[in-house]
């Protein structure tokens, strides 16, 4: 018998309590011979989301992210600890959760590649005898919002990455899962489909309570839609907090890049530095946790100012920032 926990208190949607995964791998080290090693991808990793949150799950890479992922869907079972998604163990009960979970892999596709979109979603509203009128509603509804209607009888490999992203969305969606995993489901795509992507899962989230655990490498992913961020590496939780906390632990940097009218010496402004000068262009560092728009300011105030970009620190800046200031302190 199994015990279905989530009538009971819903602030631990997703509950994990010191869970680990080994992997026994294989390493040739001769013509005949071989070692065996043990990889321990997940670590005593413990943490809980609350129903309804959004949360950032992030770290370098082989640092244990889709392997987590893996066990929250119950396709790997951890080798130790314990684990609950909505009450339900998932590797022993990998199907009934399947109804209540989505996920999308950024890097891979859950669409028959040589039918048109909406043959695969009419294959999805059968596979998890989705009720009609729900799965027209969940349908019409992702059409709209993810402006798919010109491309549902398009065959997917014809699609561009950014309209299969949009295409892989609506499936993960079709059955009305509480909770969503995003494997960096904006890898890839331009700067419009990114957009897209994010004010679609920041409504979703917001009118439906849709539990969103997102993997990504792209920290403005993050900041846009999630108020927590958990940082993973060598399978352990190395932070749990607001992005801006992880700024100011890792003490990073952003980078805002100026086009100026004319070539001009290098711009003297406070709170900022002059890292690179290329013609009329020019990068300045600035804390992360500063406000990119009053740095802005200033220096249009001085400067004849034509463009700017604000480049955010990658994931592995920020972590390594991190490691640094632990050895330090
Ligand atoms: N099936 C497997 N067999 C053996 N080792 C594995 C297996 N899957 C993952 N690993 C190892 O476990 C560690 C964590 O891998 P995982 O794929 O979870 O990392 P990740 O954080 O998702 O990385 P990425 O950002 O590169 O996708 C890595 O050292 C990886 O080589």
């Amino acid at each position: 018998m199994t015990t279905d926990l989530s009538a009971g208190p819903v602030d631990a949607f997703i509950e994990l309590d010191r869970v680990e995964k080994v992997f026994d791998v294989r390493k040739k080290t001769g013509f005949l011979r071989s070692e065996r090693r043990q990889v321990r991808a997940v670590d005593s990793l413990s943490f809980t989301v609350p129903r309804g949150e959004m949360v950032g799950y992030i770290g370098p890479n082989g640092a244990g992210k889709s392997t987590t992922i893996k066990m929250l869907t119950g396709i790997l079972t951890p080798s130790g600890g314990r684990l609950r998604v909505a009450g339900i163990d998932p590797s022993r009960e990998r199907t009934r959760l399947a109804r209540r979970i989505g996920v999308v892999f950024g890097q891979r596709t859950t669409l028959w590649w040589d039918l048109p979109l909406i043959d695969s979603y009419r294959l999805m509203h059968r596979m998890y005898r989705i009720p009609d009128a729900r799965y027209r509603e969940n349908l019409d509804r992702c059409v709209e919002l993810l402006e798919l209607g010109e491309l549902l009888d398009v065959p997917v490999r014809q699609l561009s990455l950014g309209q299969r992203m949009r295409g892989d969305i609506a499936a993960a969606l079709l059955h009305d899962p509480e909770v969503l995993y995003l494997d960096e489901p904006t890898i890839g795509l331009d700067v419009i489909s990114k957009a897209r992507v994010r004010s679609f899962l920041r409504d979703l989230n917001a009118e439906r309570g849709t539990t969103v655990l997102l993997t990504t490498h792209d920290l403005t992913d993050i900041e846009q839609l999630c108020r927590r961020v958990m940082v993973i590496d060598h399978g352990r939780l190395m932070y749990d907090g607001p992005l801006t906390g992880l700024h100011e632990v890792g003490e990073s940097e952003r980078t805002l890049v100026v086009d100026l009218e004319r070539e001009l010496p290098p711009v003297e402004v406070a709170s900022a530095r002059v890292v690179k000068v290329e013609g009329p262009r020019q990068w300045l560092a600035f804390p992360a946790s500063a406000s990119a728009a009053e740095l802005v300011a200033r220096i249009a105030a001085q400067y004849p100012l034509v463009d700017l970009s604000v480049r955010e620190p990658d994931i592995e800046t920020v972590i390594s920032r991190m490691y640094e200031e632990k050895a330090l302190s």
